[in-house]
């Protein structure tokens, strides 16, 4: 399922989309971008009676988010399914206008490691601005990343992306859509395909899948929705993978640390402190801990 407008999915069958709704057998399940799915009913799309799904297959990766941190309604508690079956997070980050925000791209890992999909950093904007700064910041993680220039080579990126379900977030202005024009030049068409159901893809708030052109089978997922992943049901312990840099940091800690300034036998600040790892990385960590947990870590420049 590629693309879904109030009640109307697109489905790809046969690398041709499909307009399906969901049957009543589904009960209260969801159906996300990325979802394979059973159809019954008119699959050849030629009576004009609508497909339905009636089976979701189990997924092999699942992205999920709460909505923002501060919106602590039952409704902004509520876990969502973002995309299924995705296996890569694209994190898409400028370098300069606007300013790159590690607190973001840390949340964002938090729920990439979460959802067992690997990330990718993609840092647009090179011609404003160098990665020095953020790469170094990522020094001691195994994080893959590209840089993207406006009329710059884009076949790093289509390198990583072939062959995969990938997930693009990043905030609003940071060139997602310029980056989707580039790399998927009929994506008009693509567009069009969400549009016939409904409105067009620049007012939609759900995911869109659309495929790349490649020998692969390619397809890169934009979120416009989705600006930030609230991480509300993610565990202290999930919230540490997005920390790879600091685990071994956490082996002298007593059982059920959760490394904040009010665990007093923590023994991450003396590991930071002799120099084993960057402290603004032990400081990020415990601002999203801290946001997660509905306290004070709102405020800052690097508020995800
Ligand atoms: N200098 C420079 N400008 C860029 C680059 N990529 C995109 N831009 C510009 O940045 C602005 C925002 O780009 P968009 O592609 O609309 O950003 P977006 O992430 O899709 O933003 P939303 O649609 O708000 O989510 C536009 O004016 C682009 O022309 C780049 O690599 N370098
Ligand atoms: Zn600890």
């Amino acid at each position: 399922m590629i693309a879904v407008d109030r009640g109307r999915y697109t489905c790809m069958v046969d690398d041709e989309p499909l307009t399906a709704m969901r049957a009543r057998e589904l009960g209260r399940k969801s159906v996300v971008v990325g979802d394979r799915v059973g159809l019954v009913g008119d699959v050849s799309g030629s009576t004009g009676s609508l497909a339905r799904i009636v089976r979701i297959e189990e997924r092999s990766s699942v992205l999920r988010r709460t909505a923002d941190d501060d919106d602590t309604t039952a409704e902004g508690r509520l876990e969502r399914v973002v995309v299924a079956n995705a296996d890569q997070l694209v994190i898409v980050s400028a370098l300069a206008d606007p300013p790159p925000r590690t607190g973001f791209i840390d949340r964002c890992l938090v729920a990439a490691y979460d959802a067992g999909i690997v990330p990718l950093l993609c840092l647009t904007k090179a011609d404003l601005a160098g990665p020095a700064e953020v790469l170094g910041y990522y020094a001691e993680l195994d994080l893959p990343h590209v840089l993207t220039e406006p009329d710059g080579d884009l076949s790093a990126l289509r390198e990583v992306l072939a062959g995969r379900v990938s997930v693009m977030v990043g905030h609003s202005g940071v060139g997602k859509s310029t980056l989707v024009n580039r790399l998927v030049p009929d994506a008009d068409r693509a567009v069009g395909v969400v549009s016939a159901v409904g409105k067009g893809r620049h007012t939609s708030t759900s995911a869109v899948a659309l495929r790349l052109p490649s020998k692969e089978a390619s397809w890169i997922i934009d979120t416009p929705g989705v600006r930030s992943f609230g991480l509300a049901l993610v565990s202290a312990e999930s919230l540490l993978h997005g920390f790879p840099d600091l685990v071994e940091g956490t082996v002298d800690c007593p059982p059920n640390c959760e490394h904040t300034e009010t665990d007093p036998e923590c023994a991450l600040p003396a590991w930071v402190t002799a120099g084993h790892a960057d402290v603004r990385r032990l400081e990020s960590y415990r601002r999203l801990l801290a946001s997660r947990s509905g306290g004070d870590g709102l405020e800052g420049p690097d508020r995800g």
